[in-house]
C-alpha cells in the first residue's frame, strides 16, 4: 500500500476507484484510520441515497466501518465545514455526488487539506460514471482497485449489473442502489451489457 502522508503537507487529493467488492471502502476506512493515529482532525462524509447498510457510518461489504456524516449535496459539505477545524475529508460514494463536488475538493485542497474521495469509476456499462473521471485527473494520486470477477475469477474491472439475474439493458437508469442482489464484479471478457 502506497504511504501518501507526504503529498497532504501541501494540500492533496486521492481518489480511491474501482469496480463494485474490489476494496474502495475498505481502503478509505484504512486511511481514515491511519490519519487518526496519526493524530489528524478527519471529517467522513457519503451521500445520503447510499442507504444500504447503516445511515451514520461509511460500511464496507465486509462490515468494517467509519463514523460519517451524511448528506445529500456538496453543498452541504461545504457548509458542515465552515466552522470546522480539520486536516482530512474523506468522502465515500463520490459517484453519487452532483458537479460542485469537483470544485470544492480543488479549492480544499488549494487550502492545504487532505481530501480521500472514494468511488465507482465506470457505471454498470462500463463508461465513466459522473464526475469521477474529473475527480481522477485533478488527483495527486489515483489507486484503481481490482475485485474477482464472479465468473472466471480473475481480477474484474468492471460492475455487472443484473436484473432478474440477466444483464440488464444499455437504456437502464445509470444510478440504482443495491448489492449482491443487483451486481458483480466481472473482468472485461465476462461483462455483459445488452445493447437495445
Ligand atoms: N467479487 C469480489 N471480489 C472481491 N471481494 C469481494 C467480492 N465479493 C465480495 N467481496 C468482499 O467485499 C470486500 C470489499 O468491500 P468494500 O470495501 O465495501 O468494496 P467496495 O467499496 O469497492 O464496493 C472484500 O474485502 C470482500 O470481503
Ligand atoms: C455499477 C453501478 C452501481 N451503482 C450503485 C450500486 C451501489 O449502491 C453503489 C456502489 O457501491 P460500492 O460501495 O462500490 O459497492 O453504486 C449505481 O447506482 N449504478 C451503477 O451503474
Ligand atoms: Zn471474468
Amino acid at each position: 500500500m502506497v504511504d501518501i502522508m507526504e503529498y497532504s503537507k501541501n494540500g492533496s487529493i486521492e481518489v480511491i476507484v474501482g469496480p463494485m467488492y474490489a476494496g474502495k471502502s475498505e481502503e478509505l476506512i484504512r486511511r481514515i484510520n491511519r490519519a487518526r493515529i496519526a493524530e489528524l482532525e478527519v471529517i467522513a462524509f457519503k451521500p445520503r441515497i447510499d442507504n444500504r447498510y447503516c445511515k451514520d457510518t461509511i460500511t464496507s461489504h465486509n462490515g468494517k466501518h467509519a463514523d460519517c456524516i451524511t448528506v445529500d449535496t456538496s453543498q452541504d459539505i461545504r457548509e458542515y465545514i465552515k466552522d470546522k477545524e480539520f486536516d482530512v475529508l474523506a468522502i465515500d460514494e463520490v459517484q453519487f455526488f452532483d458537479e460542485g463536488l469537483v470544485e470544492f475538493c480543488q479549492w480544499t485542497a488549494d487550502n492545504g487539506k487532505r481530501i480521500i474521495c472514494s468511488g465507482l469509476d465506470m457505471d454498470f456499462r462500463a463508461e465513466p460514471f459522473q464526475i469521477v473521471p474529473q475527480l481522477m485527473s485533478i488527483a495527486e494520486h489515483v489507486s484503481k482497485l481490482t475485485a474477482v470477477c464472479m465468473v472466471c475469477k480473475l481480477p474484474a474491472t468492471r460492475t455487472q449489473r443484473l436484473v432478474n439475474g440477466k444483464p440488464a439493458k444499455y437504456s437502464d437508469p445509470i444510478i440504482l442502489v443495491g448489492a449482491k442482489e443487483d451486481y458483480e464484479a466481472r473482468c472485461r471478457k465476462c461483462h455483459t451489457v445488452i445493447k437495445d
